[in-house]
């Protein structure tokens, strides 16, 4: 994999860098049913180019006042939800897209909110061009979005896990009960003109048990409700905590026991590749026979071939499915067709009241992804808690100027191939989550050097497929555990620096930045100590140490009626040498920066976008 090599030198009188103004840092809590969800930690501007609303914090897309952002619906949602997409977005309710409309629509659109109908493949994400900055899937499978291809597109995927949780776990129970009473056979063969009391003898619930595979949301409502009715339950879940199953009288036990000891089996657990066709001829041969099978799941868990052959033989009784591996399935299905499964339409999480708190779940975690939030329910990207990104947001900012800073330092020809990151702090470090940190020092490091557009979402994989090895190391600071960092310093190996002052005694080229009074300043270029707070631009001088320097360099400046909104002087050796720090507001044109080169005392000197 090739090393990252800077294509520009940093000096220069257009920078590709476009400068970008102090972002204010909005944190907003967003409660919904007093449950705090999201917060805001996005670069707000009051106007913003294109290109600089790549430069924002870990946000997705920055909000400008100018376009609305645009939302594309493909399947039925909810009219709350959608309401509250209206208020910020366009929205464009199209259902039925084939593959190759849903590819042809989706460069036009920043986000997509689909339900379990919409085939989120490689293909759309390459389609959408980067624009598609979020998925929503309005419920909790999310087996159809390729989640890798999204998070190698930087686009976030959200679902909406809770609002159906209750809903699915009803039509579990009603799917068990309607089972052990032939509820539908009894129902079709009246209705063809029958009354046949002797042929639809039922199976009774109470005393039996029932294995619940799978013991999350779904699998413990299904599980508290089958206690309801008299059932002994068990449950197999390699994850799930002992003591939430002990809460509500469930055992927890082995797969196998779980299908070998159970007169009803109902299924709970996400389609992945482990779960992948779990239960097939081998599993199938291992129950009791007479068996019941209950799947509000997903189809693919079941070999729908061996559960056929298992009903013919009478190993299986009955089956009740609302889930298939292809749906619809096909009209003439073996499975479909049986005398003893009873079927719905994939409708455990159609109810009213359900499909409306799942519209608003995923109405509101879209709008906030797209206005910059960490969605709480983000699936492809680090889980980080509100109340972390609240207390690391002044860091966030620091982390990103650092990775620009530093990668700015490199010489044209070295390419980067090793970062190292210390954090100082005085926090245990299982008590500092630095993820988030590490993906935005990631960002400014890469983003202003390639086409990428890099966010949290896909900074680690960006980094991998750019061979950027990334170490992070913890040194104690002896200070207040209230602060969480003391300092951040970013390290670059093995790599020559435009700016030799840059480089420290280990040979890398270092920055070090600390958050004062809310500020992110640069405290450390190399082995040379600074104290400058990071905005606009930099200028970073090493210079013989005499009286008049900064007047000199000021009256340069000023010729070309560049702002100098800060400076910052420091000796190393008195009357040898110093380091001047110096902001500018504008960025100098290239014939102003080389009279600054010029002055003879001025050893060396680099100019900086921040
Ligand atoms: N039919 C429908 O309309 C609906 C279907 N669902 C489906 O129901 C399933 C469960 O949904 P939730 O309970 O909300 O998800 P959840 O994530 O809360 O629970 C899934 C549980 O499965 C467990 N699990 C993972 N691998 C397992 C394995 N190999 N063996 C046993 N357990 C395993 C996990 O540890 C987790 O506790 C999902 O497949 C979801 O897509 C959910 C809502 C509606
Ligand atoms: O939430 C889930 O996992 C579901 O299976 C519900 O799917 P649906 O939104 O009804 O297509």
């Amino acid at each position: 994999m090739a090393a990252l090599a800077p294509t520009k030198p940093a000096i220069s009188g257009h920078s590709q860098l476009l400068p970008l103004r102090t972002p204010s840092i909005s944190l907003v809590f967003s409660p919904v049913r007093s449950r705090l969800r999201s917060i805001t930690v996005s670069a707000r501007l009051a106007e913003i180019s294109p290109v600089e609303k790549r430069s924002g914090l870990p946000d997705l897309e920055i909000t400008s006042k100018k376009a609305k952002p645009t939302v594309l619906v493909s399947e039925k949602l909810g009219e709350g939800g959608l309401e509250l997409l209206r208020q910020f977005s366009n929205v464009d309710c199209a259902y039925n897209l084939s593959p190759e409309e849903l590819c042809a629509k989706i460069s036009l659109c920043d986000a997509l909110i689909v339900r379990s109908g919409t085939k989120v493949t490689r293909e759309v994400f390459e389609a959408a061009k980067g624009r598609l900055k979020v998925v929503g899937r309005a419920g909790v499978g999310i087996d159809n979005v390729d989640l890798q291809a999204a998070t190698e597109h930087g686009c976030l995927v959200v679902n909406a896990p809770t609002a159906n949780t209750i809903a699915a776990a009803e039509h579990g129970i009603a799917l068990l009960t309607a089972m052990a009473r032939n509820v539908a056979q009894a129902d079709a063969s009246m209705k063809s003109g029958k009354w046949q009391r002797n042929k639809y003898v039922g199976v009774s619930l109470v005393g039996k048990t029932l294995a619940v595979m799978g013991f999350g949301k779904v699998g413990s409502e299904v599980a508290r409700r089958a206690k309801g009715l008299g059932m002994h339950v068990i449950a197999h879940d390699p994850y799930a905590p002992a003591d939430r199953a002990r809460a509500i009288g469930v055992e927890l036990v082995s797969f196998e026991e779980a299908i070998s000891t159970s007169d009803f089996i109902s299924l709970h657990m996400p389609l992945t590749p482990t779960t992948s066709k779990i239960f097939d001829d081998e599993t199938f041969g291992k129950m009791k026979k007479g068996v019941r099978i209950v799947n509000v799941a997903r189809g693919g868990v079941i070999d729908e071939d061996a559960l056929v052959r298992a009903l013919d033989v009478g190993a299986v009784a009955q089956a009740a499915l609302d889930v298939f591996t292809v749906e619809p399935p096909p009209s003439d299905s073996r499975l479909v067709q049986h005398e003893n499964v009873i079927v719905t339409p994939h409708l455990g999480a159609s109810t009213i009241e359900a499909q409306e708190g799942v519209a608003i779940e995923i109405a509101e975690a879209v709008v906030g992804a797209l206005k910059g939030e960490l969605a709480a329910t983000a699936v492809n990207a680090p889980m980080v808690p509100a109340e972390v990104l609240f207390e690391l947001s002044p860091y966030v900012v620091l982390a990103e100027k650092l990775g620009r800073l530093a990668v700015q330092l490199v010489a044209g020809v070295s390419g980067i191939k090793g970062i190292k990151i210390v954090y100082a702090s005085a926090r245990d470090p299982d008590d500092l989550d630095t993820r988030i940190l590490r993906a935005m020092i990631v960002k400014g490091i890469v983003q202003p050097i390639s086409s990428l557009f890099v966010n949290i979402v896909n900074a680690d994989y960006t980094a991998k497929q750019r061979g950027l090895r990334i170490s992070e190391e913890r040194v104690f600071h002896d200070g207040s555990p209230e602060v969480p960092i003391d300092s951040i310093q970013v390290h670059l190996t093995n790599v020559e620096s435009k700016f030799a002052s840059a480089i420290s005694d280990s040979g890398d080229i270092r920055v070090e930045g600390k958050v004062k009074d809310g500020v992110p300043h640069l405290t450390l270029v190399g082995g040379f100590s600074v104290n400058v707070s990071l905005e606009g631009n930099l200028i970073l001088c090493r210079q013989v140490d005499q009286p008049g320097m900064i007047g000199r360099v000021g009256n340069i400046l000023a010729e070309q009626n560049v702002n100098i909104n800060f400076m910052s002087v420091c000796r190393t050796v008195v009357r040898q040498q110093a380091i001047m720090a110096i902001g500018v507001d504008e960025e100098p044109e290239k014939e102003t920066l080389k009279k600054i080169g010029e002055v003879p005392a001025i050893d060396e000197f680099v100019f900086l976008t921040l």
